[in-house]
């Protein structure tokens, strides 16, 4: 690899492949059927895919930039011990490594950096769609019977979907420089392509300041108001905040980084979710391929979040992401005051 290309452009290739790697031991685990769920705090939980996907991307991004700053969501009971040398991933992609560095970021190195990693955004649409994997009938009752927090409403709504929520899963690798996000990955691990006639799973969204996005086709915004919200983390607030929106649909569906996916895709044009429940890990990447793509999120109160090293981890304010300014600033300006005042004053 060409050591004259600047560092946030081979960061960024290198993210975009081993995005591809963490999202194939997603697949693996799922698979194998042995998810490993462990409950991290209130619907909160974490499974072996969670904690392999994030040693593969700490362990290969590290070996490649041992001076960068990288935070994972996961504290991982397993790091001791070696990574397995497959999950090590030491490729780039050639298309993202090709790309023309903005100005502002050729200068960029290493200690300016900090990485936000998610190596599962969507744990819970991953655990219930481990369900829908199950052929017989009765097997699926039983794992349903032992699933930790699969309400029955969940697992009804989970039957007629067929297939479950597995598309809402997604890798995330973000990429900020002086607190601000100007680089990302999404990795859509059950994403179903037809290459040719060949059927391919999966795929990978970047994005990156100034230069754009790439990976998938944008779409424009749907002509009347579609808002895209949590699925599995709702609470009066939440949907207070959905109810002044005077939205013509709301998309209920799992993880941050795939509600940024159908922002970018044209099937929903704003994101809504006033809890503290996101994490900068859950954000960074999403904001920047979101930024790249002409977008913008912040919280709720309209103020950007700061994805610094010392940083706390929640995003305490919630959410508010739209596909262009004006969508932004017409959602923010329905919040009421109130609600803008519960959140911070939590
Ligand atoms: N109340 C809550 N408690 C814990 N995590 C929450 C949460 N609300 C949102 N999150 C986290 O924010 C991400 C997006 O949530 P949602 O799918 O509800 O929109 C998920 O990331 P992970 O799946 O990576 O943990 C989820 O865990
Ligand atoms: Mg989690
Ligand atoms: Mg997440
Ligand atoms: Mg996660």
């Amino acid at each position: 690899m060409s050591t004259s290309v600047p560092l946030i452009v081979r960061l960024l290739s290198s993210s975009v492949s081993v995005a591809n790697r963490a999202g194939k031991i997603v697949r693996d685990v799922m698979s194998k059927g042995e998810l490993g769920i462990i409950e991290k705090g209130k619907d909160d939980y974490q499974t072996e895919a969670d904690r392999s996907a994030q040693r593969c991307i700490i362990a290969s991004l590290s070996a490649q930039y041992p001076k960068l700053n990288i935070i994972g969501e996961e504290d991982n009971p397993d790091n001791e011990g070696d990574v397995p040398s497959d999950w090590i991933v030491l490729e780039s992609d050639k298309d993202v490594l090709s790309l023309e560095c903005p100005v502002a970021l050729k200068s960029v190195k290493e200690e300016d950096i900090v990485v936000w990693v998610d190596p599962l955004d969507g744990t819970s649409e991953y655990t219930q769609g481990a369900l829908m994997l199950k052929r017989d009938p009765w097997e699926r009752w039983k794992m349903y019977l032992t699933h930790p927090f699969i309400s029955m409403k969940w697992y009804f709504s989970l039957l007629q979907s067929k297939y479950g929520f597995l598309e809402h899963v997604t890798v995330l690798i973000g990429i900020s420089v002086n607190e601000k996000p100007v680089a990302g990955v999404i990795h859509q691990p059950y994403y179903k392509n037809l290459v040719g006639s060949e059927k391919k799973m999966g795929r990978t969204i970047w994005g990156l300041q100034e230069v754009g996005v790439g990976g998938y086709t944008p779409a424009p915004p749907p002509d009347s108001l579609v808002i895209t919200t949590t699925r599995s983390h709702s609470n009066p607030v939440v949907e207070q905040a959905l109810s002044v929106m005077n939205a013509s649909q709301i998309l209920r569906v799992g993880g941050a980084g795939y509600k940024v996916l159908q922002l970018l895709e044209g099937k929903a044009s704003v994101y809504v979710f006033a809890s503290s429940g996101c994490k900068k890990w859950d954000t960074c990447a999403p904001e920047a391929v979101l930024n790249a793509a002409g977008g913008k999120l912040t919280d709720i109160l309209g103020n950007f979040y700061k994805y610094g090293a010392s940083v706390s981890h929640p995003n305490k304010t919630g959410v508010l992401a739209a596909v262009n300014d004006e969508l932004h600033s017409y959602a923010l300006s329905r919040i009421p005051q109130e609600l803008k005042e519960a959140l911070s004053n939590k």
